[in-house]
Parts: structure tokens; sequence; C-alpha cells
């Protein structure tokens, strides 16, 4: 199967909109990598790149170690599925996977059985006689993506392929895909920005933001010990508190990171002490996930915040709890303008944009983030007066299905310490070694 890498690629489009910004990736050997970003962000830029729809600026598109920059598509051994996948509707199921057969000249004996074996394996062997008008949006993707199996390519490119779907369909769908790909063992490059999809189909994936790579690694990389601030605050459900601390060092004692209200110790012998001990006087970010945040008895000692309840949201097999704990919020603002967006105001990112600041802990913001790239956004998360708006954080706790407690009443959580993530105010993970 074949190998992928991007190397510092860079994409600039006439109107000078740099779609994708010094991007370096590798796909091994029968990897299964998710692109995951906002709308407008450049996944499928890259995609089109490594297809050969698209020339890049800068850098060098390596397939199986040979520089393929100059390699016509049709030479590339790849497949790409789309989200607005088009069959051929006069043709019937059978006829459409088969097509690509057929322009390579495949005996009508081999391509009938090559058919055959792939929509039995996609579980639509008994509709290859009907027209595409006659299945549902579910079969139809499969005969799509039987299409692009039947040519049996070293890479799979996977373009947003279920988000025309209804959710139960993309589940079912998902867990498909990403088997069946696994099956043959093909290489596989699947944009999406739907986090949960990357998260439960990927062997890698890499964010992108506004251009640029901001991390890579496995869900458990990305989600456990994310890069980024922005990484931090893209990957989640509930998303991850990020919340606004100052750092005061009590040389070889511990270091406290003052949340406003209340304070957090971080003990000397503890390895990140040291990192944090860097930001003295000066603002960080502190991560949270609600996972490592779990109620206690009032009083309680160790390491506790206390709050009052905000509201609670039951979503069935658990509840969420907002507490207000007298902290400032810090918001990933998707509204921010990128640099690739500054020609169309009302694109698709501004709009995506507000999705996520209302999806963001219910809008818990106090500090925009303006600019979270890795070390070459130089503008600060944490001190932009004129873009940010301030309002108390929202701290989401996980309690049990419907539980005794009510709005407005007190709650306790004492904080798993070596669950925290530090950044610092420009998006960059502050704590050494950390994957
Ligand atoms: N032909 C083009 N000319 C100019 N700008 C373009 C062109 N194609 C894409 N862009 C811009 O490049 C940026 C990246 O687009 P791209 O389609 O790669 O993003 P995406 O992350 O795949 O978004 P979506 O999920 O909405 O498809 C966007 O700002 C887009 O407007």
């Amino acid at each position: 199967m074949t190998t992928v890498a991007l190397k510092d690629v860079t994409k600039i489009f006439q109107d000078g909109t740099v779609a994708v910004d010094n991007v370096s990736i590798d796909v091994n050997d029968g990897e299964f990598m998710v692109l995951l970003g906002p709308s407008g962000c450049g996944k499928s830029t890259v995609l089109r790149m490594v297809a050969g729809l698209e020339d890049p600026t800068t850098g060098a598109i390596l397939l199986d170690g040979d520089l393929a920059n100059d390699l016509p598509p049709r030479e590339r051994r790849i497949a790409m599925v789309f989200q607005d996948f088009a069959l051929y509707p006069h043709m019937s199921v059978g006829d459409n996977i088969g097509f690509p057969l057929r322009l390579s000249r495949v005996e009508p004996m081999a391509r009938g059985e090559r058919v055959a074996d792939v929509a039995s394996a996609l579980g639509i062997g008994d509709v290859l006689a009907r027209k595409p008008n006659q299945l549902s949006g579910g079969q139809r993707q499969r005969v799509a993506m039987g299409r692009a199996i039947v040519r049996r390519p070293g890479l799979f490119l996977m373009d947003e392929p279920l988000s025309n779907l209804d959710s139960g369909l993309r589940a079912e769908l998902r867990a498909e895909i990403s088997g069946l790909v696994r099956e043959l063992g093909v290489s596989t490059i699947y944009v999406t920005h739907d986090q949960a999809e990357a998260l439960t189909m990927a062997d890698r994936v890499a964010i992108m933001r506004r251009g640029v790579l901001q991390d890579v690694g496995t869900p458990t990389q990305v989600y456990g010990r994310p890069a980024t601030l922005y990484v931090a605050a893209f990957l989640g459900s509930p998303r991850m508190n990020l919340l606004e601390a100052s750092v005061y060092v009590h040389l070889d004692r511990y270091v406290t990171l003052n949340l406003g209200d209340q304070n957090l110790y971080l003990p000397w012998d503890d390895i990140r002490a040291r990192a944090v001990a860097h930001y003295h006087g000066e603002r960080i970010v502190v991560g949270m996930r609600a996972e490592a945040l779990t109620p206690v008895a009032p009083n309680s000692p160790g390491d506790v915040l206390q709050g009052r309840i905000r509201y609670l949201e039951h979503h069935g097999h658990e509840s969420l709890a907002f507490l207000d704990i007298g902290a400032t919020a810090v918001v990933v603002d998707e509204m921010g303008q990128a640099p690739a967006e500054q020609a169309s105001e009302g694109g698709p990112l501004r709009r995506f944009g507000h999705a996520v600041q209302r999806l963001t802990n219910r809008g818990a913001s106090a500090a925009a983030v303006q600019e979270l790239g890795p070390s070459r956004s130089r503008t600060s998360v944490l001190s932009d007066p004129g873009r940010h708006h301030r309002r108390p954080a929202e701290l989401a706790v996980r309690l049990a299905p419907y539980p005794n407690v009510q709005s407005g009443t007190s709650l306790s959580v004492s904080v798993r310490m070596d669950a925290l993530h530090f950044f610092d105010d420009r998006g960059d993970r502050i704590d050494v070694g950390w994957r």
C-alpha cells in the first residue's frame, strides 16, 4: 500500500489566500489518518494536493517515498470518496461500482466477480440491480465506497463522506468504513470537522487550524496531552474547562495557581511545577476536563474547588453541572478572522465560528482567544483587551444521571492535579516532556 509524506507544504491560491501553511505530515503504510479542523482550515486543500488536483505552491508531496508533485492524478493509485458522491443515475448499482473497471478494460467476467465481492463486503449484494434513486442514503454512500474500493487503490482519500447522513447512519457507517479499510489494509486520509468521528476512527489525528498544523498523534495522545490550547478546546465533550490562572511561586514549596476567588497548589516535587514556575507573576491557561473533577463532600481536604451550580444538563446516561467558581474562562474564539478568510467575511469559517461559540461550554467565555497556533502565532490569548469579552467561567462537572442536587446550590469538586493541562499565553503547552 502507499505511504504519503507532505514536507513543508504550502498552498497559496491566486487571490493570496494561504490555505495550507507549511504543513508536514507522514501517513504510514496502511494507516488511517484523520485530518480534523473547522471549515476553511485547509483540510480539503491538503487532500486535493495529495490527489494531484491542486499543485502545492512550495514543498514536496511524496508517495511511497518518491516525489509526486508532478505526477498526474491517474498515476497516483488513489481513490477518492466525497461528501457529494455522484452516482450515475441511469446505471444499476452493479454498473456504478464496476464503472472504474470498465474504464480500465477489465474483462466482464472478472469485473462481475470483483463487483460482487465488494458489494457483499459492503452489505449491498442484494441491490446490485437497482438504480441509485431506489436506494437509501446509506446504501448510496456504500455504492460510492464500493466504486472507490473496486479499483484496489493504494490510498483512499475521503472528504467528509458521511456528512450528508443522519447521525444514526453516520455512527453505523463510521464503524463500517474504519473496519473495512483496515481489513483491506489501504492507507487512508479521511477529512472531517467532527471531533467524535476523528477520535473514534483514526489511527492518528492531524488537527489543523487556519492552514497550520496544530498537533498530530493517536487519539489518546491528542486528547490526553494536546499540544496547543486550540486542540485542547476542540476535542472532547463536554469541552475542556479552560481557566485563566495567575502563577505565584513559593520556592522549594509549591506553585500557586490563582483562579480568581480560589487557588490550586502544584507541589514543588511535581515535575511540571518548574515549567509553570517560569510564569511567576504572569497569567497562564489551566485546562481541566470534566473527568478530572469529582464531586466531594463540602470542606473536604485536598485539591478542592467550590462553586455554585448555575445550571444542570441531563443527558440520560449522565448529568452535567456547570459551576460558578469565581474564575475566568478562556474560550477559543473561532470567529477570529483567519488570514485565509480575509476575503470572505461571511464565509464558512465565520458561520462555524458562531456555532462553536454557542457550543463551547455554553459560551462561558472571558478572554476570547484570537490566535492559538503553535509558536508561529505570537498574539497573546490573554492580553488583547480590544477583542476580549469577559464572563465568569462555568466549570463543567460530570454527575450521575439525575443527581440529587439543584441549580443555585453549592458543590465541591476534588481536582485531579495530575490531569491538569497548562498553556502559555500564546496557546502552546507548557509542561515539559509532555508526550
Ligand atoms: N480555489 C480557491 N481559491 C481561493 N481560495 C480558496 C480556493 N479553494 C479554497 N480556498 C480557501 O482556502 C481555505 C481552505 O479551504 P479548504 O476547502 O481546504 O478548507 P476545509 O478545511 O476543507 O473546509 P471545508 O470543511 O469547509 O471544506 C478557505 O479559506 C477557502 O476559502
